[in-house]
């Protein structure tokens, strides 16, 4: 264990990293105290008497438990207001971790099945993506698929979202995994594809490694979101590294989810040792208990990681993300001035 000044300095120094979030699903920025004053303003009655009882629901043995639970959450999103104010409320956050660039998930069917427009729902992310500049924060959004409904409804989903293509920088694929592979999805990701957007799937968080092979062979995937269980399969392993493909892992979220039994035991190092360009990202904050400096500081002060790491990681992260060149170079050269300056 690293001693009291040393954890202080490694603290310090993951605030002032800048870096970029790639693995943030908006709706799980969705804090216990926002809930209540949405289901207020929206005359929403909400299965909890107060903030401390829905944190005190927030105990899940897996993905389903928590997927429950967090889809009832989004009910009290129900104006283009509600939306910004979710993403604004993230984005305060997120700066205050000092994320230069944040590349977004949200899931449009939770909403749209519920009977608000897609239009809603994109305007008030558009709307404070925008505002976010001003907070030295870009801003992507990545509309994702709910691999629990069928493909059909995907291909719905994506034709709500061609008014507003411009918008979007790519797709994802989340909710329940395990019975539900990628495969079943290979006709919408392609289609995605050819409408030029950049392709994301949650693979290898509880599915197996197969999950994962699918995900690369089938639907030709530009990034793998936790991909945990790729680490059971060298093979898959040498592959993922000879494609030069980014991994968004969530430590927090890994715990919470039981993915990971114990959070000495993250494969984050294994990760890195093997080469692998993982990433840290914070996947569902209001749920798993911290933002994505928090999930640095999970296994900074494990000493599972060192500052040369947590370096690393902010560059694989930039790396990873859907940038233009100019703006990754920028945002790269920050983070090499910021770690040699400290
Ligand atoms: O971690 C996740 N996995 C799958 N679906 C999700 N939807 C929100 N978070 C997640
Ligand atoms: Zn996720």
């Amino acid at each position: 264990m690293p001693d009291t000044y040393a954890v202080a300095a490694l603290d310090a120094f993951v605030a002032g990293l800048p870096k970029a979030e790639l693995h943030l699903h908006i709706e799980g920025s969705l804090e216990p105290e926002l809930m209540f004053a949405l289901a207020q303003r929206n005359h929403i009655a909400l299965p909890f008497a107060d903030v401390e009882a829905v944190r005190a629901a927030y105990d899940f043995s897996n993905l389903q438990d928590f997927l429950d639970i967090y889809y009832q959450g989004a009910n009290v999103l129900q104006t283009e207001e509600d939306f910004y104010d979710l993403a604004m409320a993230y984005f305060r956050r997120a700066a205050a971790d000092n994320v230069r660039h944040a590349e977004i998930f949200f899931d449009p069917q939770t909403h749209t099945d519920r009977g608000i427009p897609y239009s809603v729902v994109i305007d008030g992310l558009w709307r404070a993506a925008q505002d976010a500049q001003a907070l030295n924060l870009s801003v992507s959004l990545i509309h994702s698929f709910l691999r629990h409904l069928s493909e059909d409804a995907a291909f719905d989903s994506l034709a709500m979202a061609e008014p507003y293509l411009d918008r979007l920088v790519g797709v994802g694929l989340d909710s329940s995994e395990v019975g539900h592979p990628p495969s079943k999805f290979a006709g919408v990701f392609a289609k995605a594809r050819d409408m030029g957007l950049m392709l994301c799937c949650h693979a290898g968080e509880e599915g197996p490694p197969e999950y994962v092979y699918e995900a690369l062979d089938i639907l030709e995937i530009d990034r793998i979101d936790h991909g945990n269980r790729s680490l059971e399969d060298p093979l898959l392993v040498a592959r993922i590294i000879d494609e030069g493909l980014t991994l968004t892992v969530c430590p927090l979220s890994n715990h919470k989810l039981c993915v990971v039994p114990d959070l000495d035991m993250h494969p984050i190092p294994a990760m890195l040792k093997q080469g692998l360009k993982a990433t840290i990202n914070s996947d569902d904050p209001a749920y798993f208990g911290g933002y994505v400096n928090d999930n640095f500081l999970a296994l900074t002060r494990r000493g599972l990681i060192s500052k040369k790491d947590c370096v690393t990681l902010a560059l694989n992260s930039v790396d990873g993300a859907f940038l233009d060149p100019d703006r990754r170079d920028a945002l790269r050269a920050e983070i090499k001035a910021y770690a040699a300056g400290r």
